[in-house]
């Protein structure tokens, strides 16, 4: 260890006079204190090296503070002096001898911790310094990688200095938890930190450019211009204005057509010039002449010459190709020299490196091409892989009846094609959509064997993909538990979700159709059996088939039919939970929220409160001889009062307003039905990522209106809901009303037996009862709080009121409270 003088700059500080008190050998011991007593780490380690650890001090908190029987192994440069339950040796830390020799003294074990408070050469230079002791921890740390166990610590001293933010990178990729801490004993003049990391990953494999210097500390070199990017993606716009390029601060780069045939990096001028130009010098210009006069030589080329800065991707590479061409009729490109090449003698080896650094431009040129055109490809063929998931999935919906086979001509033929909507020629040519779905379902898999061998070439990326899908999903279960463990609304929202979904116990086996399976179906068609065709009930087979649908399930039609006068029940879903499994389409299940509630709040409300409109003729005058919806119509979980009628309240202004709107008749019943009919009723969440619909469902939903008479009535309703008071408030009131009763009924009794009492005067007692009285209205009151004041600065030695103090006070020692608590303290140990 370097030799430092003992004085100036506080080197003889309070530390150093501590340590020398304790017997450390050096103040750094309390670094190593702070350090532990912040982290903890000694007392969990059976196994500890420390690196650089001359005089030893280090060593010496270590020994004291581990269990005992724990193995500390120390080494330095410089000889440690013996420590007891110590092992100590000399050597350099960098060295593979070193390395040999700690591996000898711990045997198989594995480190718990290791320390590193290495300081090269201190004082020389600065730089010098900062940098070999970045480079002296990054040794040290291999060796901690070499010697430490999983989940072990690592403390290191650090310098701040350019290269801190490079070994805290490192230091991240090792452990989970890394911490940059400054002990109170380190010298606030010193630049060092200490850097604490745990939670050792142990990897497996480890790049070994984590540990190699020259990567770490590598000064990070200025970026190339990205010219390809400009060049082969030139739709991406940057975003930052960057500015002028280095050295250059031109607007407008004008070069000759002849340079960018010859030039070795085209890709570069493409990308950095703004106008190719045919216009001949003053001496002219042989090439440019010859250029001009080529058949290759189009309009198109000439125009995208003129501005470089406008072209797409598709203009440079006809520019590219166009080049080649050139080349090619030039023989300047690299097949004619090659065949000019084999002729050649010797003396023509120069011109031939030449020509191989050109042989790698078109060769890269026509890598890029190739690459583009495969990336073509693969898009293409990503498509036609999509389309055909969606059309299996579709035939999948049409099995289970959630669509008709409308919607699949609809998808195949456009909405303009044979096969619209309304058309039903998709329906008419098939009579059975089992059959539909088999020949669907032929062609899909035809059209998937052709596709195969793409897709196994695609398999790795998809396989890619499905991993990082995998671990985003991970993630953001983890990042939702999270939360919910913070906020116990989360908690209540998943259970409420996690019950919904219980909810649905699947097709009943009244849903099968008897017949729909037989032994040797498939086991989807057992899942999902085919549904029957419905019955026309006098409608043509198409026009059953396009009403079968689940839209028009909830409508009640039906009950339309059966009974005329009957109100509009839109809370009429236990048919619907006993009939069939929720299904896609605007039905109740799939309302968006706020209507779900609005209807189900302000439809009983409204025609509770005024009127009730009846579904044949919403027209008509509102009918108050009409009873509210009936029971039959009420869900079993909507609460009824002692009357028959729903205990339904309107909470929100958005519902307010639905009511008021259909109170005054400003819309019907019916318009609420055809506005659940929106975008947002219809969303398709089939293979939805749940972090995706979890932050939809919070914007994807209809905004509805709230008038500003039903946000003051919300208001009004809200404000009186708050001054009542809560149950708590109440109950306390109630229990001091019953031992105020209590008290008088003893006082009661008590004055009852007084006055029987013959051996009493009539005065005395008048005088008991009265007094009792008194005593039991007292006890009624609550007790005045004796404020108790401490004689202390102006109110020492005070005799009567100190300023400032209303009501009953007490002046009280500062001392008395310690004093009466030690008394109890030595009464207790008196006892004993
Ligand atoms: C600040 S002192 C360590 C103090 C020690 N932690 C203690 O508590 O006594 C720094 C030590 O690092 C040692 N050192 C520097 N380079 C080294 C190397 N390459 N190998 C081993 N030790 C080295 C020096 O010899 C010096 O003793």
């Amino acid at each position: 260890m370097a030799i430092q003088k003992k004085h100036g700059k506080g080197r003889l500080d309070k530390w150093y006079r501590l340590a020398k008190e304790k017997g450390y050998r050096a103040r750094a011991a309390f670094k190593l204190i702070q350090l532990n007593k912040k982290y903890g780490f000694l007392e969990k380690s059976r196994v500890l090296l420390d690196l650089c650890a001359a005089p030893g001090s280090w060593c010496q908190v270590a020994a004291e503070t581990m269990p005992s029987q724990s193995l500390i192994v120390g080494v330095d440069l410089a000889p440690i002096k013996a420590i007891p339950r110590v092992i100590t040796f000399q050597s350099d830390i960098t060295t593979d001898k070193c390395r040999a020799t700690i591996r000898t003294h711990l045997k198989h074990l594995k480190a718990d911790t290791v320390l590193h408070d290495g300081a090269p050469n201190v004082g020389v230079a600065w730089v010098q310094d900062a940098f070999s002791q970045a480079e002296l921890v990054l040794q040290s740390m291999k060796l901690a990688t070499e010697f430490l166990k999983e989940g072990g610590t690592f403390v290191t001293k650090v310098f701040r200095s350019k290269d801190y933010n490079a070994l805290l990178w490192v230091f991240k990729q090792l452990f989970s938890s890394v911490e940059a801490t400054k002990p109170p004993s380190s010298r606030n003049v010193s630049a060092e930190i200490f850097v604490v990391c745990r939670g050792f990953k142990a990897p497996k494999r480890m790049d070994p450019k984590f540990l190699d210097p020259k990567h770490v500390f590598a000064e990070v070199q200025e970026p190339t211009p990205n010219n390809e990017a400009k060049v082969f993606n030139p739709e991406k716009k940057k975003r930052k204005r960057e500015g002028y390029e280095e050295g250059d601060y031109t607007q407008h780069k004008e070069i000759p057509v002849s340079e960018f045939i010859h030039t070795t990096d085209p890709i570069a001028i493409l990308g950095t010039v703004n106008k190719l130009s045919f216009e001949q010098s003053a001496n002219g210009d042989l090439a440019l002449a010859a250029l001009d006069r080529l058949p290759e030589t189009t309009q198109e080329v000439r125009e995208c010459c003129a501005d470089l800065k406008v072209l797409g991707k598709k203009e440079f590479r006809t520019l590219l190709r166009w080049r080649l061409k050139v080349r090619d009729k030039f023989g300047m490109s690299s097949k004619a020299k090659k065949e000019q090449q084999e002729v050649e003698t010797n003396k023509e080896e120069a011109q031939e490196v030449a020509e191989v650094e050109s042989m790698d431009d078109e060769l890269k040129i026509q890598e890029e091409l190739q690459r583009l055109k495969d990336q073509d490809s693969k898009e293409k063929r990503k498509a036609r892989r999509k389309e055909n998931e969606r059309k299996q999935k579709e035939i999948v919906r049409m099995q289970l009846h959630m669509t008709t086979p409308h919607d699949i001509g609809l998808d195949q033929e456009g909405p303009a094609g044979e096969g619209a909507m309304f058309t039903l020629n998709a329906a008419k040519r098939v009579q059975d959509p089992a059959e539909i779905t088999d020949a669907q379902m032929d062609e899909v898999n035809a059209q998937e064997s052709d596709d195969s061998q793409d897709e196994v070439e695609d398999e790795d990326s998809d396989d890619d993909g499905d991993r990082l899908e995998r671990e985003l999903d991970m993630l953001y279960e983890s990042y939702q538990q999270r939360r919910e463990e913070a906020d116990a609304k989360l908690r209540a929202k998943r259970a409420r979700k996690e019950k919904e979904t219980d909810e649905w116990d699947g097709l009943s086996d009244e849903d099968k159709p008897g017949d729909a399976t037989t032994d040797g179906e498939s086991d989807v068609e057992e899942a999902f059996p085919v549904r029957q065709f419905p019955k026309s009930d006098g409608l043509s087979t198409q026009a059953a088939m396009f009403f079968d649908q689940d839209i028009f399930q909830d409508l009640g039609i039906e009950d339309e039919h059966d009974d005329n006068d009957s109100a509009i029940a839109l809370e009429d879903e236990s048919s619907d939970q006993t009939k069939s499994p929720p299904l896609k389409g605007p039905s109740r299940e799939n309302q968006p929220q706020p209507l779900k509630s609005a209807l189900k709040k302000a439809q009983p409300a409204a025609s509770q409160r005024t009127k009730v409109y009846d579904a044949s003729d919403s027209e008509s005058e509102p009918d108050t001889s009409l009873k509210p919806a009936s029971s039959a119509s009420t869900r079993p979980e909507d609460p009824l009062l002692p009357n028959g009628q729903l205990d339904i309240d309107i909470i929100t202004a958005e519902a307010m307003t639905v009511a008021q709107d259909l109170a005054t008749k400003r819309i019907k019943p019916g318009d609420l039905v055809d506005d659940s009919f929106n975008k947002y009723s219809f969303r398709d969440v089939d293979g939805l990522p749940e972090w995706f619909l979890n932050d939809e469902t919070q914007h994807s939903k209809p905004q509805r209106p709230i008038s500003a008479a039903a946000a003051a009535a919300i208001k009004e309703k809200m404000r009186a809901l708050n001054a009542r008071p809560i149950k708590k408030v109440r109950e306390a009131k109630g229990r001091k009303k019953m031992r105020a009763a209590a008290r008088l009924e003893k006082l009661r009794k008590k004055s009852a037996l007084l006055l029987d009492d013959e051996g009493v005067s009539e005065k005395d007692k008048a005088a008991t009862i009265s007094r009792l009285m008194a005593r039991a209205v007292k006890k009624g009151k609550p007790k005045e709080k004796v404020k108790l004041v401490v004689a202390r600065g102006p109110n020492r030695g005070l005799s009567g009121r100190p300023r400032g103090v209303k009501g009953k006070y007490k002046i009280v020692d500062a001392r008395l409270k310690k004093d009466v608590r030690a008394e109890k303290r030595l009464k207790r140990k008196l006892k004993k």
